[in-house]
């Protein structure tokens, strides 16, 4: 179980819909790292030790005469969420291909069968950005392919790659419970040739794959799709998520100047995952 205590900002927001994205968007980019979208507007979760009491003075929508943002905000204790997980969590299938379950339910009828035991890393299915990212995955020539999953939350996204036949498996997260977390989820799975890594971008120098999958945030990839176009070999695929459509055309405008061509687009909920080529 993780020591990790957070603080839960629960923000009301009126009117709901352009401002929510905008405030999830700033609040990311000042270190909160998980958002539930709720009827009147947005949950943040932040760690206590990235917290600082000017954390909101940067969130320039909260000065916004167009937008009536109002919140309170509380320490979260920390939580068994495997019992949560239980009580909560269930199997996900991806196009009739590919499982997302808990070690306790049944085995599913699917080709690939994945076991994940997420506590409190992002990575179920559950979320559009992963439930694509999984899609793409699912689609993707990735036998014998070195594959590169940035941001891997509990593995999941590494875990299939591994299992449609990736030769090498790098997984990177800057989260010391994620990493944690996916080297469990690996063992779990059987798939010794995902190696996992407690860092960020800084990990690539030298490093070159045929494919990388990054599901982070739209600033994160803004600042490293350079790099990520740097590490791939000739004829690579890189799959973008964890932003919106809205995004779409500034993720698009980066990898163009980074030498990447755009190929397709995934959409679920306004949630985008991208694919481009170079
Ligand atoms: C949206 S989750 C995606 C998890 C998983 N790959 C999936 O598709 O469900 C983003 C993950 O990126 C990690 N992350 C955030 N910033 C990062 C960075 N600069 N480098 C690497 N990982 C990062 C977070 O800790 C989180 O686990």
């Amino acid at each position: 179980m993780s020591n990790t205590i957070y603080i839960g900002y629960y923000f009301t927001v009126k009117p709901i819909e352009s401002a929510v994205e905008i405030l999830i968007a700033e609040l990311g980019y000042a270190g909160f790292e998980s958002f539930v979208e709720t009827e009147t507007g947005v949950t943040a979760y932040i760690q206590k030790e990235e917290w600082h009491e000017d954390i909101l003075k940067d969130i320039f929508v909260l000065q916004s005469d167009e937008f009536e943002i109002s919140y309170t905000h509380e320490d979260i204790e920390p939580v068994n969420w495997n019992v949560e997980w239980e009580k909560n969590f269930n199997p996900i299938v991806v196009d009739d291909l590919c499982s997302v379950r808990a070690p306790f339910h049944a085995k599913p009828e699917t080709i690939y069968d994945i076991i994940i035991e997420p506590k409190m890393s992002f990575g179920t299915g559950h979320h559009e950005t992963t439930h694509m990212m999984l899609q793409h995955l699912l689609t993707a020539d990735v036998k014998d392919k070195t594959v590169l999953d940035m941001g891997c939350g509990t593995g999941v996204l590494a875990i299939l790659a591994a299992l449609r036949g990736a030769k090498q498996i790098d997984a990177i997260d800057i989260d010391n419970w994620c990493y944690v977390n996916s080297l469990e989820n690996i063992e779990r799975n059987n798939v010794p040739h995902v190696n996992v890594y407690e860092g960020d971008a800084s990990l690539l120098d030298n490093k070159h794959y045929d494919v990388i999958i990054a599901n982070i945030n739209r600033n994160i990839l803004l600042n490293d799709i350079k790099i990520y176009a740097n590490c791939l070999n000739e004829n690579g695929t890189l799959y973008l998520s964890g932003f919106y459509d809205i995004d779409s055309a500034s993720i698009e405008k980066e990898c163009n100047k980074n030498g990447l061509v755009f190929e397709s687009k995934l959409e679920r909920n306004n949630w985008v995952a991208l694919q481009f080529k170079n």
